[in-house]
């Protein structure tokens, strides 16, 4: 601070107290001029120190600046990094891609030469499906003109004749099957010599028909025999099979059998082959419906089997015979069936029915006829081809003949019923071997019934059931000579119902 010399050292003489005070004031200023300058220094070094923070935040800032510069440069980087990368890889999977389109490209163009190669194959093999199928057809029809030949030949009504074994098994002595002939039957009779003198004389009886079963023969063997028929019924051939036989001859055993496999009778194995035999058509374009039915013949009355009504609701039935030739019964059921498993329902259903009646008449199965019918339609829409029939499985009544003194009342009109309808049933079958003009058929409502199963246009087979005992003897003896008769019948050329 400069101090003025005008104010010490001028013109103007003072007095040594005034300089004094002066001085003192001097002092005085100079120290607060000190103080100031001290508390000047003093915020001097405040700010110096101010200036020197300030300088270590700027230059910490500047760094802190270099830091995120640096950062923002690697960031940089590192995105370019990135970018090249994926850059690669898209143009590394473009590549990829762009081969696998090359590999796929050409796999295409074999596939296509492939498909057409198939597609000519296909054409090819189409071509020879159709030729095989005309050729199957073709060989269809052969077979079903060679097979019907066959049975012609055979005759298109055969008998075949079946011995029950005895209840303990074997066979009694007067009945003789010899073991190198399966078609004949003795029936040998010992008659005593009345006078003693001459020994007993023993008289035969020879039958010879189509096949004769001895005891042993199991239910399989004895269906073998009839398939060939029942293949005819596929065929359009009417086909009717009957067991006639005395009661307990075996016949139900012989149509029905048991419900155990290897004892099944004629009509589930029939009802089976005939299923089977239809699938296998329905390869060659055959479609079939089957109609089932199943009815009983007791004095002369018609009874529906397959009923499943009320009792008390049964209908009357009556046959009908259609400008067409059909014989249908009224009111009857008629049940579509389709599988082999149905008909067996249905025939439980009708051995519950049968026994229900057998349960309120003892014994009514056997004095009453029962029927089963299975109504066959077949078409190929394809050969416009279509045949119609109907298998006819019969268990007849048993044909014991009771003496007219022995029988009263109930029982003398049911044998009346019966003899009459199985004597109608013989001289039917003989009137279509002679070719009568007139066939009774009307006279009993079994031959009215079988009708369409009996005739030109069918082949038949009769059953004749041997009940071996020795007391049966008398009812053997009708019996094969009753079926002997049939036998010697030739009913005249079958011909198939194709449309
Ligand atoms: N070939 C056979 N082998 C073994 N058992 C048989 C044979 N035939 C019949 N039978 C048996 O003999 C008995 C009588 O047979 P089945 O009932 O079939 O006679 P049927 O002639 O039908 O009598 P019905 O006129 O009373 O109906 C039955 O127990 C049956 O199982």
């Amino acid at each position: 601070m400069m101090l003025s010399r005008t104010g010490v050292g001028g013109a103007t003489k003072r007095q040594p107290w005034d300089l004094k005070g002066k001085v003192s004031d001097m002092e005085g200023k100079v120290r607060n001029f000190q103080t100031k300058i001290k508390s000047v220094n003093q915020e001097n070094e405040v700010l110096k120190d101010t200036v020197v923070q300030s300088h270590t935040k700027v230059v910490e800032m500047e760094k802190t600046l270099a830091r995120q510069r640096n950062q923002i440069r690697y960031k940089d980087l590192f995105i370019w990094i990135k970018f090249i990368i994926l850059y690669c890889i898209f143009v590394f999977c473009l590549f990829a891609v762009q081969m696998k389109l090359s590999v796929q490209e050409s796999a295409l163009a074999r596939l296509q030469t492939t498909l057409t190669n198939t597609e000519e194959e296909v054409s090819r093999l189409k071509d020879t499906v159709v030729q095989q199928k005309d050729e199957l057809h073709a060989g269809e029809m052969e077979r079903r003109r060679l097979h019907n030949t066959i049975q012609e030949l055979k005759g298109n009504i055969r008998v075949f004749c079946r011995v029950r074994p005895l209840v303990e098994g074997g066979l009694s002595k007067h009945i003789q099957l010899p073991a190198s002939d399966n078609k004949t039957i003795t029936l040998a009779k010992t008659e005593e010599s009345h006078t003693g003198k001459t020994s007993d004389t023993q008289k035969n009886y020879n039958f010879n028909f189509d096949r004769v079963f001895g005891p042993q023969a199991s239910q399989h063997e004895v269906f073998e025999e009839i398939s060939l028929l029942v293949q005819s019924a596929l065929d359009g051939y009417n086909v009717c099979c009957f067991a006639y036989g005395q009661t307990g001859s075996g016949k139900t055993y012989t149509m029905e059998g048991s419900e155990y496999d290897d004892y099944r009778g004629v009509i589930p194995r029939a009802v089976k082959q005939i299923f089977r035999a239809a699938e296998k058509l329905g390869a060659q374009g055959w479609e079939f419906t089957f109609t089932a039915s199943f009815v009983e013949i007791y004095n002369e009355t018609l009874r529906d089997l397959l009923f499943t009504g009320k009792a008390s609701k049964r209908p009357e039935h009556e046959i009908r015979k259609s400008t067409n030739n059909e014989v249908t019964i009224t009111n009857l059921t008629y049940q579509k069936v389709s599988s082999e498993d149905q008909v067996l329902g249905l025939i439980m259903l009708a051995n519950q029915n049968r026994s229900t009646a057998q349960t309120a008449q003892n014994d009514r199965s056997s004095r009453s006829h029962s029927v089963f019918q299975l109504d066959i339609e077949g078409v190929n829409v394809g050969r416009d081809v279509k045949c119609k029939s109907t298998l006819c499985l019969v268990d007849l009544a048993g044909s014991e003949r009771m003496l007219k003194s022995q029988s009263q009342g109930e029982r003398f009109k049911e044998m009346t019923a019966i003899n009459g309808s199985l004597s109608n049933l013989g001289i039917v079958i003989s009137a279509l071997a002679n070719k009568e003009s007139y066939v009774p058929y009307r006279n009993s409502k079994l031959t009215y019934l079988l009708q369409g199963c009996l005739g030109g246009n069918s082949k038949t087979l009769m059953f004749v059931n041997i009940a071996p005992e020795p007391d049966s003897f008398g009812e053997t003896l009708n019996s094969l000579r009753f079926a002997s008769k049939v036998n010697d019948c030739v009913i005249g050329t079958a011909s198939a119902n194709r449309k």
